[in-house]
């Protein structure tokens, strides 16, 4: 049962789906990513899963700068075991500590057994955490109802493009059953597991958010129709993001979207669906309330990140 308080504090910006649980509206109304009202409610990310299953253009996950505070970057890979000493810690420093995520700085179910095992180790020592979890969405029908089982309620996956041609220069490969899968092929591979993946999670109850790169050029006229189609397979959220153009990718070049176009598409794509519009790009191992100092990277120069 829902507190009437808690209701009247943080109000959702969005409409939850029908078949939305009291436990997950609830756990939605306290996570900061899925809420902008939750304001004081603080995300553990916890970097237990290093490696990826496919090859996105536009991710570097090798290194890990000094104030750099964006996507797949993590100062430390962690081991479960790690990881809940991490939360137990973290969880004394922060009262309103409402979510563990596992973002990366790979994907969640390139790395399901870690992912598992952490969060069944903090299932035993906190009943009532959100767990979220970021993915490519490539492994995500075939795990859905593991994750379901384990407790995940919000789940997010990056959705660039539908059209297979695009896709295709957004990602460089994928890796599916054991092969690697490159170009067209690849990309139609990757688009049709997210199709059926978001709509077996949203099936299930669990809350989708989709993420969406905007990469001048190549998907920014593509992406009403991503949204579109990511409303009609129940996600909840949608999360247009501007590309960081990451040194060392096939991206480095290109002219980031500028606020006036960013703010066009999310006027157009929030015809379909709610628009996430406060998403800070966290790092891998970001803690704290969204903005806090420590989403902030290390103190020092570059270091090398042993992510596989
Ligand atoms: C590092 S990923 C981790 C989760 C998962 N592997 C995925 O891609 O969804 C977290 C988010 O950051 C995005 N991202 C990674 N590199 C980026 C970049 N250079 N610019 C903008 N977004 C980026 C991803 O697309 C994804 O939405
Ligand atoms: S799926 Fe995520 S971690 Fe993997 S390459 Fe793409 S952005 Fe990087």
């Amino acid at each position: 049962m829902m507190h009437k308080s808690l209701f009247e504090m943080s109000k959702l910006d969005f409409d939850l789906p029908a078949n939305t649980t009291a436990d997950v509206a609830e756990k939605t109304l306290k996570h900061p990513c899925f809420n902008g009202n939750a304001k004081e409610y603080a995300r553990m990310h916890l970097p237990i899963a290093p490696r990826c299953n496919i090859k996105c253009n536009y991710c570097n996950r090798k290194f890990d700068c000094a104030n750099e505070s964006r996507p797949g970057v993590a100062s430390e890979i962690m081991s479960p075991q790690r990881a809940l000493s991490r939360f137990l810690e973290v969880k004394q420093q922060y009262e309103k500590l409402s979510v563990i995520g596992i973002a990366g700085p790979g994907d969640a179910l390139a790395n399901y057994k870690n992912t598992r095992e952490t969060l069944m180790l903090i299932r035993e020592h906190d009943s009532e955490v959100a767990f979220c979890i970021s993915t490519n969405g490539l492994m995500l029908y075939e795990y859905a109802d593991a994750l379901h089982e384990l407790g995940v309620s919000h789940v997010t996956v990056t959705m660039n493009a539908l059209d297979p041609e695009i896709g295709a220069i957004i990602y460089d490969h994928i890796r599916y059953k054991g092969e690697i899968h490159r170009g067209v092929a690849a990309a139609k591979i990757l688009i049709e597991k997210q199709l059926l993946g978001i709509k077996k999670a949203a099936d299930l109850g669990m809350l989708v958010k989709i993420n969406t790169v905007a990469i001048t050029g190549v998907n920014d006229h593509h992406i009403v129709e991503v949204v579109k189609k990511a409303t009609e397979l129940g996600a909840a959220l949608s999360n247009i993001i501007p590309l960081i153009p990451v040194v060392g990718t096939a991206f480095e070049e290109n002219t980031p979207i500028d606020d006036e176009a960013l703010g066009v598409l999310r006027t157009e794509a929030g015809k379909y669906l709610s628009q996430m519009l406060h998403c800070r790009q966290c790092r891998a191992d970001a803690v704290g309330r969204l903005g806090d100092s420590g989403d902030k990277g290390h103190a020092g120069g570059c270091r090398k990140l042993n992510v596989g």
